[in-house]
């Protein structure tokens, strides 16, 4: 699978470990950056075109990544036709694709070990959405409203 993935410097150590162990297990990763640890630089710049790209590229999914994980969740959500779900454990990276059919998570850097970062990635790449009528019904709901908003 073709996997975006994108940082700031709050996870600039856990981008490398997940480019590394992503690559190794088959996925084609391609990397938004940021390519240089930079303490002052500023996600929604990183975050931003790799959402983009994902909604560019179907049945590809997305990964970003940052201290926390929210203000890339909120950043990556701004971009039309993504959904971003923040995840801490598998058990939450496996609902996002399960009922959410998310296709960006967004983890903090600073919540977990490498280890576990993977772990959480790793469930979100490979369970697939259920597709369940239920899900489906709701998931349309929210495009039809993303659909509906006028922008400038
Ligand atoms: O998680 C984040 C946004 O939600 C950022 O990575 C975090 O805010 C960066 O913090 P700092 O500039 O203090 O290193």
């Amino acid at each position: 699978m073709r996997v975006h993935i994108a940082t700031d410097h709050a996870a600039f150590e856990l981008k490398q470990y997940l480019v590394e162990r992503l690559t190794a297990d088959g996925h084609e990763v391609v990397d938004h950056g940021a390519s240089t640890y930079e303490s002052l630089d500023d996600y929604p710049q990183l975050i931003i075109p790799a959402a983009e790209a994902v909604v560019a590229d179907a049945g590809s999914l997305g990964v970003v990544l940052g201290g926390s994980g929210n203000g890339e969740q909120i950043a990556a959500n701004k971009v039309p036709g993504i959904r971003a779900a923040l995840a801490y454990n598998v058990e939450l990276a496996t609902l996002a694709r399960q009922h959410n059919d998310a296709n960006v998570v967004a983890l903090g850097g600073r919540m977990q070990s490498l280890e576990e970062g993977y772990a959480i990635v790793a469930a979100f790449l490979g369970t697939p959405f259920s597709g369940e009528e239920r899900h489906r019904r709701r998931i349309g709901q929210i495009s039809a409203y993303e659909g509906s908003v006028r922008r400038p």
